[in-house]
């Protein structure tokens, strides 16, 4: 076989340009790809560089025999990511190679390095059509949620615990234009301080400078190109903050013990079960940094103020935990529905799934009715004699007249002393919503 074609083969088989010279700075190898990218003629091989390319920066590797890695350029109005290397033979430099890929060509691999190591479930699978519930307040959240994905500003998700606030997060990413990039959720308030600035930040290792590239890249990083969605903002210690406002501000990381400076891309999606502006008055949150998150903002409304939503979203919770058990259930005794409207949802739409997943393994046909649900009636009962977290007495009484009354406004307000609008606008107060009368 003839080992030029061979070679040759082999050089054209690259995906990079390359390009090398001999000591007179005349070319001795080229490939397919380096004559398309540089726009050489396809004949250039032993002929001087220096005619198509006077200033060729090969002459600077030749005469000085130092490597030059990294380096970017423009040719023909492409961007181009070079490294020159001295062709050394016997401790001689007796050439030069450059080897060269355009910069779109380089982020894509990078998209899909980063795709690859967040397999495990980094990737946004929620689209906002899969967001259960056919309420005003839902639909609302829906439309806005899609107006802006279309915008590139940074997103604050308001809401209790388990109303849904990561899954708009994802639904607000999968419409913009980073959608094919990364989606990252970190929760601020499941690691210690020092472990989440690593997270987010990323290290240098220093005893591997130079010698190889130790260290880790933040999530920062690694949500380059795409979203990076900050659960439970409120939990942040005021020293990230300050280091994510800097972030936010200048758009780079330097990863924690290092020098250099990475720019990132990264839209950021918060969000907080907290009122911010409360921990702003008390000093646990800057500002400054809020100023920055609250751009536009999404509320996402408790589930005791949609109950009209339950039924949906029970069908949904069926069928989902259906398919992953292999339970079919094709029927609710509608006393299910009337009875998990009774309930004030403090864990929201995560609290329902446990309830309806728990009633359908439960449940040895394929109908669910009031024998599956008892856990459920004992629970309730539990609950409602004991204020709930955060409900004040003169609520907890206001409740249990209401549930006496059977929801009846007026009679309660009677058996309260108060008049209609004083309880009006108290359970307006305290979210009691679901109960019209
Ligand atoms: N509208 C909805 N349709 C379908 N599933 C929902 C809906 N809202 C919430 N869920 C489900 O409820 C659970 C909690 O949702 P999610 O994690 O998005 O809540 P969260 O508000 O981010 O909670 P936390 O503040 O505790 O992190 C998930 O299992 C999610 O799939």
């Amino acid at each position: 076989m003839n080992s030029n074609i061979h070679i040759q083969a082999i050089l054209d088989a690259s995906h990079d340009g390359i390009i090398a010279v001999d000591r007179d700075s005349t070319v001795i190898w080229v490939n397919k790809n380096a004559i398309e990218i540089l726009g050489l003629p396809a004949d250039i091989v032993g002929e001087k560089i220096t005619r198509y390319i006077p200033n060729s920066d090969m002459l600077r590797i030749l005469a000085t025999g130092k490597k030059e890695i990294g380096d970017i350029a423009t040719v023909l109005n492409r961007q181009i990511i070079i490294n020159r290397l001295p062709i050394i033979v016997d401790g001689e430099i007796v050439g030069a190679v450059s080897t060269f890929k355009e910069i779109t060509d380089v982020q894509k691999m990078e998209m899909r390095i980063r795709k690859h190591y967040m397999e495990s479930g980094l990737e946004a699978k929620y689209r906002l059509e899969d967001i259960v519930g056919c309420s005003q307040a839902i639909r609302e959240a829906k439309a806005w949620a899609a107006s802006f994905g279309k915008t590139e500003a940074t997103v604050l998700i308001t809401g209790e615990t388990g109303t849904g606030k990561e899954l708009f997060a994802q639904g607000i990413h999968l419409v913009s234009q980073r959608s094919a990039g990364p989606f990252i959720a970190v929760n601020c308030a499941a690691l210690p301080g020092n472990l989440l600035e690593s997270e987010l930040f990323g290290y240098e290792d220093g005893a591997f400078t130079g010698a190889r590239r130790g260290g880790k890249p933040g999530l920062f990083e690694l949500a380059h190109g795409g979203t990076l969605f900050l659960d439970e903002i409120g939990e942040l210690s005021l020293p990230i903050q300050a280091l994510l406002l800097r972030v936010l501000q200048e758009k780079k990381v330097r990863r924690i013990g290092g020098e250099r400076i990475v720019p990132v891309d990264v839209r950021i999606i918060a969000a907080t079960n907290r009122d911010l502006e409360q921990q702003i008055a008390s000093g646990q949150f800057r500002s400054d940094l809020y100023y920055r998150l609250n751009v536009l903002t999404l509320e996402i409304p408790p589930l005791r103020e949609r109950k009209e939503d339950i039924p949906d979203l029970v069908w949904s919770i069926i069928h989902e935990v259906g398919e992953r058990r292999d339970k079919a259930i094709r029927e609710v005794d509608p006393a299910i529905f009337a009875l998990l409207e009774q309930h004030n949802w403090p864990g929201n739409v995560r609290e329902l799934r446990n309830v309806v997943e728990r009633m359908v393994l439960l449940c040895q046909s394929d109908r669910l009715d009031a024998s599956d649900a008892e856990f459920f009636v004992s629970k309730i009962q539990r609950v409602r004699d004991r204020p709930q977290p955060g409900e004040s007495e003169e609520a907890m009484l206001i409740r249990k007249v209401l549930e006496e009354t059977k929801g009846n406004r007026m009679e309660a307000a009677k058996i309260l002393g108060m008049d209609r609008t004083t309880l009006w606008r108290k359970l307006k107060k305290y979210g009691y919503n679901g109960t019209r009368r």
